[in-house]
């Protein structure tokens, strides 16, 4: 639900509506739109009604305009994992630099979100392709919520109702989300990537090639680490040598969440994952993203957990994680080595900002 402002009885006939925020209403008081500039257009009696608590029946106009100054964007988030999704299926060129995104993204100087995703013509026989900037400009392969919304988003745009699958090129290579009759959407995420070089870590490997129950020093700490890729690297901790298993509420992670990103054994950074086991089915677990900090939900870090605890022995491949913003479903399956994870994806709010 959003507060809808309408401009009404304007002659123009291409006249849109304009939507305001709830949340950022400043964002429309700056320059006035050319067609409010233009006085041709500007009724004698113009009337303006607030229509509060109303959803657009269908995609608004607004979207459809193609003004190079002006991003018009739909927020959506994945369990708080929020993002700025900008209609680019007209380009393979993102419609914002990444210091845009950056701006775009900051929580008390622009919109604010954890990342800005691009909606593009797909490649290699897909049906669309899906970038990604994290909210510090930088750009990774796949982001396991956002294609979720993604996915919401499409649906939206090209008007489909109901259940829908798409195939998404990623950076991870193919994404098939699969919107479902409760709304919710099913993604397989490919197979889990464990060959060290492959994450990528600089950890030292077993037999297999992977890095599973490893110790990893950061902050004068032994953590036992297992590194996984799900197209981005994740490194997932359940203990250390002196922490059986974890409170992960009680893990300082703006202190060394940090330390994790940058440690040297992650030539590629990472994204890390705390997590604490409630039963061979039941996960808890908190995130620092690379590239965006403490976040409410990481789709491809709840993938990495499973992955990760199935290795170790914690759990089935079957599992509930509990994040921040809410639980995700995963199942790591044995017939395919796939990854599945179902869970929402919700719209926000519909917004323009200057470039
Ligand atoms: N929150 C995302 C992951 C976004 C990318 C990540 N920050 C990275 O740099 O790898 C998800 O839901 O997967």
């Amino acid at each position: 639900m959003e507060a809808v402002l309408t401009f009404s009885s304007y002659p123009c006939r291409s006249l849109p509506s304009i939507y305001a925020t709830r949340f950022s209403p400043k964002l429309y008081h700056r320059k006035p739109s050319k067609f409010l500039r233009n006085p041709s257009c500007r009724p004698p009696f113009a009337s303006i009604s607030v229509d509060a608590l109303r959803m657009p029946s269908s995609k608004p106009s607004f979207l459809d305009r193609k003004d190079p100054d002006i991003l018009h964007f739909v927020k959506y988030h994945g369990l708080g994992n929020d993002f700025i999704l900008v209609d680019n299926r007209d380009s393979l060129e993102p419609r914002v630099t990444p210091e845009q995104a950056m701006k775009i993204c900051n929580r008390n100087f622009g919109v604010g979100a954890d990342g800005v995703i691009f909606a593009m013509p797909g490649l290699n026989g897909t049906d669309y392709s899906m970038r990604i900037f994290n909210s510090d400009g930088s750009e990774p392969e796949m982001c396991g919520n956002g294609v979720r919304c993604i996915a919401r988003f499409i649906a939206e745009l090209e008007s489909i109702e109901g259940t829908q699958r798409f195939k998404i090129h990623t950076g991870a290579g193919l994404i098939v989300p699969e919107i479902q009759d409760d709304g919710k959407v099913k993604v397989d995420m490919g197979q889990p990537i464990l060959l060290a070089a492959d994450v990528p870590t600089k950890l030292p490997a077993n037999h297999t090639g992977a890095v599973v129950n490893t110790e990893l020093f950061v902050d004068g700490v032994g953590w036992n680490v297992t590194c996984v890729s799900m197209g981005n690297p994740h490194c997932v901790t359940f203990n250390t040598k002196q922490v059986e298993a974890f409170q992960v509420d009680e893990i300082k992670l703006e202190e060394v969440g940090p330390k994790f990103e940058h440690h040297e054994m992650f030539p590629s950074r990472t994204n890390t994952e705390f997590v604490q086991v409630f039963s061979r089915s039941h996960l808890k677990m908190r995130v620092w993203e690379r590239g965006a900090g403490a976040t409410l939900a990481c789709g491809t870090g709840a993938c990495a957990v499973v992955v990760a605890a199935v290795l170790e022995g914690h759990a089935e491949r079957i599992c509930t994680v509990d994040l921040p913003g809410g639980p995700l479903e995963i199942e790591w399956r044995e017939e395919d080595n796939h990854v599945y994870m179902t869970g929402p994806a919700e719209k926000v709010f519909y917004g323009s900002v200057p470039l």
